[in-house]
């Protein structure tokens, strides 16, 4: 099932689980993250695991959330061995949406405006066109 990202980062459109389509490309290894958990799962070790990790906030996607998953999507993307990419929330929350508290050049119009999903979109932009190799799988839900 193929989903416009739009629709995932919309809390309103948004299902439980949501399959899109990305090429691969290169990971770059041991990158340190502050919001996120980021793995290589499986007997073969192709399927990279992106946990949100911002707990205090039910993993509410702050700016440096976003900037890490971006940067961790790119990551799986260029790696050759990676088939598929999981995005999951924690026990109590996938995530809470954009977060209301902590930035202050995020506020709710500029969310609606379209801003707030602009660099996850890049990383994506173009590539549905492309060849594509990687399945992204996004689990969890929307609280
Ligand atoms: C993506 C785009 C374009 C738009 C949007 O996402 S709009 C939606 C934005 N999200 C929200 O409005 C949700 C706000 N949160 C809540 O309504 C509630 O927290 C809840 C219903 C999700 C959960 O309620 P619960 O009672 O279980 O937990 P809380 O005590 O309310 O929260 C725990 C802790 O997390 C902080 N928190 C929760 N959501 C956010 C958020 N979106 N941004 C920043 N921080 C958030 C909450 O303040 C609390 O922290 P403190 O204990 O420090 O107060």
């Amino acid at each position: 099932m193929a989903v416009p990202l739009r629709a995932l980062l919309c809390p309103t459109q948004a299902p439980a689980h949501l399959l899109l389509r990305a090429p691969a490309r290169l990971c770059l290894a041991g990158t340190q993250f502050q919001y996120l958990v980021v793995e290589k799962k499986g007997e073969k070790q192709n399927v990279g695991v992106i946990q949100l990790n911002h707990p205090k906030a039910l993993n509410a996607l702050c700016d440096g959330l976003m900037n890490e998953m971006n940067q961790a999507l790119n990551d799986f993307e260029d790696d050759p061995h990676i088939g598929a990419i999981v995005i999951t929330g924690s026990e109590k929350a996938f995530a809470a949406g954009a977060d209301i508290k902590g930035d202050a050049d995020q506020n709710f119009p500029g969310m609606l405006r379209g801003q707030f999903p602009c660099t996850l979109e890049q990383s994506l932009s173009g590539q549905e066109a492309s060849h594509s190799s990687c399945e992204w799988i996004f689990s969890g839900q929307w609280l």
